[in-house]
């Protein structure tokens, strides 16, 4: 398995806060890694870390091989790491179809697997969607826009925050669903959640994280027999 994405005792601050102490994570080619944790456990503050939205004090981050630690997010994006916050940060003036229009480019390597119409067999609920303007959408059909946004860029990482977040039931489900079409795919995905019954179809892999150490590593089926890490770290 070629290892794409990986963190060496990564540290990171808010100010003088330390909040990340020593993140060491490893994402291979084609998987999906859950990162759980309860909230304010790191998640988000790992993933901005990764993105380079925030700097890495210490440690070391690796995408492809290539050493990417002090790299400004937009030098990450343009290698292929594709972040897409909790937050969305859609535009919400624009169109549906703008919104990704905006987004596409060729990945690295030459990587144009996703296209418009591609987007649109994926993501038939965009369909009907494609001229409204993406500030009036759900939040629910935001985050699907989101996550149609990064691919368009057809990166060769997907770095999801919460994407089921505050979103009805009905809509985590086919946010599910997506993703696990994704990762069928050969998608590779790292996805922080809270939500570990979410990930439970989704992922290959699981990292919990609390107070901004890693705790627990095992493949998700492991973490979920785990009764012991699942009632200390994710409170369920
Ligand atoms: N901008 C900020 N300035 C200072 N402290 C912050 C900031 N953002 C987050 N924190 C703190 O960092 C810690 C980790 O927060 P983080 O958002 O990474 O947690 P999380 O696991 O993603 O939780 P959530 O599910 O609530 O998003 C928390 O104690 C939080 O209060």
């Amino acid at each position: 398995m070629t290892e794409l994405l990986r963190t060496e005792g990564l540290s990171a601050f808010y100010g003088a806060s330390q909040i990340l102490f020593g993140i060491d994570l490893s994402l291979a080619e084609g998987r999906t890694l859950a990162l759980l944790g309860r909230n304010g456990a790191g998640k988000s503050t790992t993933m901005k870390a990764l993105a380079g939205v925030i700097p890495t004090r210490d440690g070391r981050v690796t995408f492809g091989g290539a050493d990417i630690t002090h790299a400004p997010a937009h030098v990450r994006a343009r290698l292929g790491l594709a972040y897409v916050p909790e937050d969305r940060q859609v535009f919400p003036d624009h169109t549906v179809e703008d919104n990704l229009l905006i987004a596409a480019k060729t990945g690295p390597g030459g990587r144009r697997d996703w296209t418009l119409p591609r987007i649109w067999e994926a993501f038939p609920l965009l369909v009907k969607l494609r001229r409204r303007a993406a500030g009036r959408l759900s939040g629910g059909e935001q985050q699907l826009l989101a996550i149609a946004r990064a691919l368009m860029g057809n990166p060769l990482v997907l770095l999801l925050d919460e994407p089921s977040e505050g979103l009805a039931p009905i809509v985590v489900a086919t946010i599910g669903r997506l993703l696990r079409e994704l990762g069928a795919g050969g998608a590779t995905i790292l996805l922080a959640e809270q939500n570990m019954h979410f990930c439970l179809s989704i992922a290959s892999d699981a990292a919990v994280i609390d107070k901004g150490h890693i705790v627990h590593r095992d493949d998700i089926a492991g973490l979920s027999a785990n009764a012991e890490i699942r009632r200390r770290y994710l409170a369920m």
